[in-house]
């Protein structure tokens, strides 16, 4: 559950998001929302060059079936623990740096598994700390994530992750101690 005040995406005085289903129920949209993002992760995700575009043609993958603004960023400020993620107005320019950042350099390719990692981790640790989408970021950073440890030969055995563990590694990254999501990326990687 997010923090939004005063919400748009929900239905007034409510913090349903606006669905394509108009599911007004919590527990109804939940279980939708995870079905058919489940569904839809086990189809071919876009092809792209691994960049904003990109990123965001895969929220759009995933979301097309609940959110009419699948693909896009969020308007509204959203917090999450008392974590404030990044003003909206920023977005675009965060992402833009981020994604910069990731094709200026080697992409993550031609790295032994511990450049890999560390790079993955300062990544994964960024995007969070953006949050771009109203919903689904969790979802989208674990299928991009996917995809470049594809591309950079060192594949995810997501089968081993445990997500209550990854989630407490994403929340100590937002407060900078990246060392529980780079060592949590070192076991998910291939030896
Ligand atoms: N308090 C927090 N501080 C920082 N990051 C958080 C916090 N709580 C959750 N996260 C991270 O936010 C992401 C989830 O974002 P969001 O809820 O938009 O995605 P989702 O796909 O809808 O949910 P999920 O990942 O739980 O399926 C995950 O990477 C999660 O680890």
């Amino acid at each position: 559950m997010y923090e939004a005040f005063k919400d748009p995406y929900c239905y007034p005085g409510t913090d349903v998001l606006r669905n394509r289903l108009n599911l007004t129920d919590p527990a109804d949209l939940e279980a939708f929302e995870t079905e058919i993002t489940t569904a839809r992760a086990t189809e071919p995700l876009p092809n792209g060059r691994f960049g904003i575009a990109h990123y965001r043609a895969i929220h759009r993958h995933l979301f097309q079936d609940v959110y009419v603004w699948a693909g896009n960023f969020r308007t509204v400020r959203i917090a999450k623990g008392g974590n404030a993620f990044c003003y909206p107005e920023y977005i675009e320019p965060e992402m833009v740096k981020l994604f910069a950042q990731l094709s200026a350099g080697d992409g993550l390719r031609q790295r032994n598994r511990e450049g890999f990692v560390d790079g993955a981790t300062t990544f994964l640790a960024d995007l969070n700390q953006i949050h771009p989408f109203r919903e689904g970021n969790g979802r989208t950073q674990l299928a991009f994530m996917t995809l470049l440890a594809d591309r950079a030969g060192h594949p995810l055995t997501l089968e081993l992750l445990n997500p209550e563990a990854m989630l407490q590694a994403m929340i100590a990254s937002f407060h900078g101690q990246t060392a529980l999501l780079r060592a949590l990326l070192h076991d998910l990687t291939a030896a």
